[in-house]
């Protein structure tokens, strides 16, 4: 029994329901899939590499800014023009390439704050277009964040938009408490501490919201979170006030299940295993990496254009001889290549930490 057992699409990108199973099925089998944050075909294939030699299913999610990246860092971003095209052209292309690694894959796009409103509308207008034609939206999934707006407008305006979403059964991820650090370029490293901690009493009421418009939801929950790596100590994360969410909910609703709600842990990298396994135990089914693989795809790059140095000087000579030609060490097939390397092996480890090896 694994994954594809309970998922109508095995491989390549799956939507709707098979979304609901796999997150379902997660909770079931007390796993969590790692959400890569890609920018770039390179880095969707250094993902898909690590979860097809460790038989998993993965998540790729694009930000905003990895959006705009996507359609090239010299096109206007007016009206998040680029962030909307560079989206588009992000998830056709891990729509089309997919299906080669054999493996189900989540296509996704991470936060979404109050400003960056027109993003998400372009990228619904571009779901509900494929929807017409394919029956289904291009992105199985999106992540509102509007936590640093008041609660109410947080719950009014994700209710709005799962409602635009939940007839395409479409997923939407939001976010209840800030994650610390900075996202969407905007800097959360000086926020009140509290507001890092989500209350049990904001999760009822957003499950309370949203559950009536459709069951495809989940809640990045703040427990202290942080994007970024930093100094040992200065984080500190208490996965165990998802164990609280989890039984009021439960409590509110009558439910048989014990935990009721998916739950996303935001700003994963550099957290411990112990803190990995604690908040999967509690119900999360989504980890978010990004920092982590960012460092691990530099370190391939760098060690490489170290150790070859001298043979990428010029275009011809190297220790070997003067008239020896260097095409075959600065070909960026051969050095981006290193990248995609060691990211790969980054993400395994993350596949291993949140116990998504070998589910397939
Ligand atoms: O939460 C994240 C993306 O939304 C990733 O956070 P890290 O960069 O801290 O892993
Ligand atoms: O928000 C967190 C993710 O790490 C995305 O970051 P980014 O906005 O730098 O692409
Ligand atoms: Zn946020
Ligand atoms: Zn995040």
């Amino acid at each position: 029994m694994g994954v594809t057992d309970v998922l109508s699409r095995k491989t390549g990108v799956i939507v709707g329901d098979d979304v609901l199973k796999l997150f379902n099925y997660a909770q079931e089998k007390t796993f969590a899939i790692p959400a890569v944050n890609v920018t770039s075909s390179s880095t969707v294939v250094a993902a898909l590499e690590a979860a097809r030699d460790k038989k998993s299913p993965v998540i790729l999610q694009i930000s905003n800014g990895g959006a705009a990246y996507f359609a090239g860092k010299g096109v206007s971003n007016e009206g998040q023009n680029a962030a909307i095209q560079g989206s588009i052209a992000g998830a056709h292309y891990i729509r089309a390439v997919a299906p080669a690694y054999g493996i189900p894959v989540v296509l996704h796009t991470d936060h979404c704050a109050k400003k960056l409103l027109p993003w998400f509308d372009g990228m619904l207008d571009a779901d509900e277009a494929y929807f017409r034609e394919h029956g289904e939206p291009l992105f199985s999934s999106h992540m509102i964040d509007l936590s640093e707006e008041e609660k109410e407008w947080n719950i009014e305006t994700t209710v709005k938009y799962l409602k635009r979403a939940a007839p395409m059964k479409q997923w939407l991820e939001m976010e209840i408490g800030i994650t610390g650090g900075e996202e969407d370029g905007v800097n959360n490293e000086n926020v009140d501490n509290n507001s890092l901690y989500t209350q049990p009493e904001d999760i009822y009421d957003i499950y309370k919201a949203l559950s009536q418009i459709s069951p495809y939801f989940s809640i990045a929950a703040g427990f202290g979170n942080v994007h970024g790596v930093y100094k040992p100590g200065n984080v500190k994360l208490h996965p165990e006030l998802l164990a609280k969410h989890q039984a009021y909910v439960k409590e509110k609703i009558g439910a048989k299940e014990e935990k009721p709600v998916f739950l996303v842990f935001h700003g994963g990298s550099g957290s411990t295993k112990k803190e990995y396994t604690d908040a999967i135990s509690y119900g999360v089914v989504k980890v978010n990496v990004d920092t982590d693989l960012q460092y691990a795809y530099l370190t391939g790059i760098r060690d490489y254009i170290l150790k070859k140095k001298d043979y990428l000087q010029k275009p011809v000579g190297n220790p070997d001889g003067d008239d020896k030609p260097n095409k075959k060490y600065f070909d960026p097939r051969v050095w981006v290549r290193e990248g995609e390397k060691t990211m790969s092996v980054r993400v395994a480890e993350s596949l291993d930490d949140f116990n998504c090896s070998g589910q397939l």
